[in-house]
């Protein structure tokens, strides 16, 4: 038996729907969310006017830039719950948007990659090196989805 592996970073590549910056919107609590990268990254900054500005960013990559900036004060339990805080958005992101629930279930028991050199902790490292937790917890949103379905 051979094991899948599913590659994704880019959005516009294939899978990119997995990715935190294609482009799903989400609603929590009423209030919308362009993506879930936008989502993710105001949380380091819970209820500030700094989270606002990052929700109203133009693009994902402007709002992981915002949201990277160590000079704005990040919650400082945010290691400890960044796993649980990403969880959520993934959870909220592949709940609201049936499209994204069934190719998440069509990866089947694939082994899902975030697959890049730049991230070591969400992604894989590029060689496998990093401990991609970014497609760890997508699996974990797949076995919820798939339960919740029988
Ligand atoms: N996909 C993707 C990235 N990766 C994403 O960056 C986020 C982690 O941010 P941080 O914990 O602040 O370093 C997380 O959503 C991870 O999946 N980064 C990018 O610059 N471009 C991209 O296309």
């Amino acid at each position: 038996m051979t094991l899948d592996v599913i590659h994704f970073y880019r959005p516009t590549d294939p899978w990119g729907e997995l990715s935190n910056f294609a482009p799903y919107p989400l609603l929590i609590d009423a209030v919308e969310w362009p993506t879930s990268e936008h989502l993710f990254q105001a949380s380091k900054f819970a209820d500030t006017p700094y989270a606002e500005e990052i929700r109203r960013a133009p693009n994902p990559m402007e709002a992981a830039r915002l949201g990277r900036d160590h000079t704005r004060g990040m919650r400082r339990d945010w290691y400890g719950v960044r796993d649980a805080v990403m969880k959520k958005a993934l959870l909220a992101k592949f709940t609201q948007h049936g499209d994204l629930r069934a190719l998440l279930l069509s990866t089947g028991d694939a082994l899902l990659v975030e697959h890049t050199k730049n991230d070591r902790y969400w992604g894989d490292g590029g060689d496998g090196s990093g401990r991609n937790r970014l497609g760890l917890l997508l699996m974990e949103v797949r076995e919820q989805l798939r339960v919740a379905a029988s």
